[in-house]
């Protein structure tokens, strides 16, 4: 058995993690073979009902979890850790854009940023998923100085299995048999959802997702737009957003990045811009990327990127450019 390794969800006792940890804590995400210890924070008015987490994690008797670390003790929680899901932070209502939780959320992402530097290992791979994602991972790898900021992602996972999912049943295949969607820019209703560079694989033989389609209207209008505003419709149905499908996202992600991608294949993680695809450098931006084994991930370079594209791109790039601007001034107050 390799050595333990050590994991931090935040916002540990809230809806995501729920679901989060239960994969975590059964392989999903790291391994089968690999045991680790979880770490927990959260608010200290949450620290009982983390109680309660904690009881359950010990009552599913899972073989790989070797202690638990619940607190709200920032130095505690962040130490030595391998791998960093940053859920903890206020959802959005009813009614609000997810870049509304701007003010609420990214000093949070700020100090934890500090905490990671100071206390996780230089090597641990950070996921945020608290909202706005891409702005407050960018801020959370500012403050982070000593770790490098292509260890920081930001969460569009969510969207690309979205995006997959609802490509898979319009053409009546498995979601699996899906490949190569992209999420292009920001976790907001200005993505761009593209399927320029997807296939299919329908009876044996594999398509490109546009021609399988044929309807550039529907790939390039409400395909888009309920891709945008799915965390919307779920938050109109259930009164609160998405959980199961976001900690799902959540696993995904850090799987491919902790395993690799398979050869040929890319999914969609926010990384810090490069420059790739004219798009500004210094945000957290969602490219696709392909992974190698190990964990090191590339930006897939070379894809053409049509005129409508472009103007997608340039959209979703301006709004994180100017949440760079609102982050930064508030992170300095
Ligand atoms: N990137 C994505 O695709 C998605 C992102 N989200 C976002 O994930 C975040 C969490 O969502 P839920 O789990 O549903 O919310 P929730 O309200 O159920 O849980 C959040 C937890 O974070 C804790 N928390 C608040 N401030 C904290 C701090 N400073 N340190 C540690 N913990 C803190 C709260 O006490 C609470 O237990 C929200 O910002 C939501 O918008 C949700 C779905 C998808
Ligand atoms: O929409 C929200 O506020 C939650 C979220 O990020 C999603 O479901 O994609």
């Amino acid at each position: 058995m390799p050595e333990p390794i050590r994991v931090i969800v935040t916002g540990a006792a809230g809806q995501i993690a729920y679901s989060l940890i239960y994969q975590l804590a059964k392989g999903d995400v790291f391994g089968a073979d690999q045991p680790l210890y979880l770490h927990l924070l959260d608010i200290p008015p949450m620290m009982g009902v983390l109680e309660g987490v904690v009881m359950e994690i010990t009552d599913c008797a899972l073989p790989l979890v070797k202690g638990v670390v619940a607190t709200a003790d920032l130095a505690v929680a962040f130490k030595d850790v391998d791998a960093a899901f940053m859920v903890g932070s206020m959802p959005r209502k009813q009614g609000m854009e997810r870049k509304d939780l701007l003010s609420a959320n990214v000093k949070i992402f700020k100090e934890q940023g500090e905490a990671l530097d100071k206390y996780a290992k230089k090597t641990v791979k950070v996921l945020v998923v608290g909202n706005p994602a891409n702005t407050n991972a960018l801020m959370c790898a500012k403050y982070a100085p000593s770790i490098p900021k292509k260890n920081f992602s930001a969460m569009t996972r969510l969207d690309h299995n979205r995006a997959q999912a609802a490509l898979a049943q319009k053409l009546g295949v498995g979601v699996a048999d899906v490949q190569n969607v992209i999420i292009w820019g920001n976790h907001s209703s200005t993505q761009f959802p593209d399927v320029a560079h997807a296939s299919v694989l329908i009876n044996g033989s594999k398509k490109s997702v546009s021609d399988a389609i044929n309807d550039k209207d529907y790939l390039q209008g409400d395909f888009v737009k309920m891709v945008q505003t799915r965390g919307a419709a779920v938050i109109a149905a259930r009164k609160m957003s998405s959980a199961m499908s976001a900690a799902k996202a959540a696993g995904d992600h850090m799987k491919d990045w902790w395993f690799g991608t398979a050869p040929g294949q890319h999914v969609s993680m926010a990384v810090i811009s490069d420059g790739s695809y004219g798009v500004a450098a210094d945000i957290m931006f969602s490219f696709p990327v392909s992974i190698k084994p190990g964990g090191e991930y590339q930006i897939v370079q070379g894809l053409p990127v049509s005129d409508f594209a472009r103007k997608m791109l340039d959209i979703t790039a301006e709004e994180l450019l100017e949440e760079k601007k609102d982050a930064l001034s508030l992170c300095q107050d």
